[in-house]
């Protein structure tokens, strides 16, 4: 397993907003995650990634018992979530919205005192070819050096997958992929989530848009009030009526 969550618990001032939560994604999986407003999906994100770390249970990711680990850490082990592009950030180019989101080796290497300037600069050229690769793979090539703030709601989640492509993932958390984007481009978003799967990428993805969702999702979990409500295939899954009743009796 590449991922495994064993019973995490987080806890806001006694409430818990993941309640024993247990799961595992395999290598190169899709696994989808839905659920109703509050279930606890982004806290969950929090404690896998590192920024809510968990109260209780354990999280190991290839090997490593991640539990306590630093976000960044986290990150160089391949384990990464995505993040709407910042607020500051909305007046950086898509460009620089990416070089900005890569590691900084300049601090760390000053910190070992092996720096050179030129170094420095070589280190700069490969990184801004290798975003530059990335907005090409993302078709964002023609908007890169308009401020990100200025692009539509699809181009912005694609900006944050570039910017999480920059740590070289193996596993990606995307959270609300396809909020506030258009069919056309959620297709797109899909199609390259695909390909990176493709390459070897694994992902877990939060999304409410429930038939996208499916449709991408290898096996997908329905989440409620902290729990995981129902576990399998999509198809079976969203049929469950567990989960037909936690969205109010809708048809989902
Ligand atoms: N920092 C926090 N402090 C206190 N309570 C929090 C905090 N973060 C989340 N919560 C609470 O925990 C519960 C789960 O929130 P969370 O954002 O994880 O749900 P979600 O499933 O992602 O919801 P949505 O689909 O609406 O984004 C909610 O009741 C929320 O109010």
């Amino acid at each position: 397993m590449m991922l495994t969550v064993n019973s995490v618990t987080r806890q806001f001032g006694g409430f818990r907003a993941v309640d024993g939560v247990s799961l595992q994604l395999a290598d190169k999986e899709i696994l989808g995650i839905a659920g109703t407003n509050g279930a606890g999906k982004s806290t969950l994100f929090a404690a896998i990634a590192g920024q809510q770390p968990a109260d209780e249970g354990s999280i190991q990711f290839e090997g490593h018992d991640i539990t306590r680990m630093a976000p960044y850490r986290r990150a160089r082990l391949g384990l990464v979530r995505t993040f709407q592009v910042p607020r500051e950030f909305k007046s950086l180019t898509v460009h620089e919205n990416l070089m900005v989101a890569a590691p900084n080796p300049a601090g760390e290497r000053l910190f070992n005192g092996i720096l050179s300037t030129r170094s420095l600069r070589n280190h700069e050229v490969e990184l801004a070819r290798k975003a530059d690769g990335i907005l090409q793979f993302l078709n964002l090539a023609r908007v890169r050096d308009v401020k990100a703030g200025g692009l539509s709601g699809g181009q912005k989640k694609l900006v944050e997958l570039g910017r999480v492509l920059m740590l070289d993932p193996r596993c990606i958390l995307l959270d609300e992929p396809f909020a506030g984007v258009n069919p056309v481009l959620i297709e797109e978003i899909c199609e390259r989530v695909r390909q990176l799967n493709a390459q070897g990428i694994a992902f877990i993805v939060i999304e409410h848009h429930l038939q996208a969702l499916k449709a991408l999702s290898n096996r997908m979990i329905v989440m409620d009030r902290g729990r995981i409500l129902a576990e399998g295939d999509p198809h079976s899954v969203l049929d469950d009526p567990r989960v037909q009743e936690a969205y109010m009796g809708g048809v989902v």
